[in-house]
């Protein structure tokens, strides 16, 4: 991380709370977090902390109750849904735990897709997931569709789509929560590469303390907080 880097995601006061039977209960309350340009983030919590929901939450996939969320400094709390999507598609990346891939594109067009929905012409858009596949190693996987391809390589693809429209900020949800150590640990490790390599910046849910420790900084949940390991 650089001297004089900016904040590129800001959780300020964030409070997420959910009915369960009568009670109200707060998996967020009063969270305040900030991610750095450059800066990679291992978030290690316990089932059920909240961590799904603080990657939402900061992906602008769902509103908190309370408090804002700052992509590049820009407030989204009261922005309206097309100017909160324009803003998710073109800074943030995400991963789910499993792949989420469109089932009957192959992996190229997975990747490709993003791109094309962003309205890069489709020579540029192939291209860019031609590389992308090869720096993750798959290259020749390109015309496979996600069911003809093995978990590990799955996860790879849903990284490159995640980073093709060279997102600000990469957020993943236990990327590799789904796969057996040795596959995982690959994966990480090809997941931190190109992290590093496009100096992306990066929130990275996950239940291994060893890929933790690749990050820069590791954060945990405690109480609805955010809070340093
Ligand atoms: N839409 C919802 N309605 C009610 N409760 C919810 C909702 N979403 C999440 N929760 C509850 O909030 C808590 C935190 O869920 P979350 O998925 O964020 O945890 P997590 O730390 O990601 O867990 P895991 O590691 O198991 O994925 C859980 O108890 C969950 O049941």
């Amino acid at each position: 991380m650089g001297t004089g880097s900016h904040p590129v995601l800001q959780l300020s006061g964030v409070g997420r709370h959910f009915l369960q039977g009568e009670n109200q209960i707060s998996i967020l309350d009063g969270a305040d977090f900030t991610l750095h340009a450059g800066e990679t983030v291992a978030l290690v919590a316990p089932s059920g902390t909240g961590k799904s929901t603080l990657l939402h939450l900061a992906g602008l996939l769902e509103h908190p109750d309370e408090g804002d969320v700052l992509v590049n400094g820009v407030s989204c709390a009261g922005l309206p849904d097309d100017r909160r999507t324009a803003i998710r598609r073109s800074e943030i990346g995400f991963v789910y735990q499993f792949h989420h891939l469109l089932p009957e594109f192959s992996a190229l067009e997975n990747i490709m897709m993003p791109q094309l929905i962003s309205g890069l012409p489709k020579a540029d858009a192939r291209e860019r997931a031609e590389q992308l596949l090869d720096y993750m190693r798959i290259g020749h996987r390109a015309d496979h569709r996600p069911a003809e391809l093995s978990g590990g390589e799955q996860q790879r693809v849903a990284i490159a789509r995640a980073v093709a429209n060279a997102p600000l900020v990469l957020l993943a949800d236990e990327p590799t929560g789904n796969l057996d150590p040795e596959t995982a640990g690959y994966v990480f490790e090809a997941l931190d590469a190109l992290v590093r390599q496009s100096g992306l910046s990066a929130v990275i849910a996950t239940h291994n303390h060893d890929l933790a420790s690749l990050m820069n900084r590791r954060v945990t949940l405690h109480d609805g907080k955010v809070v340093e390991v």
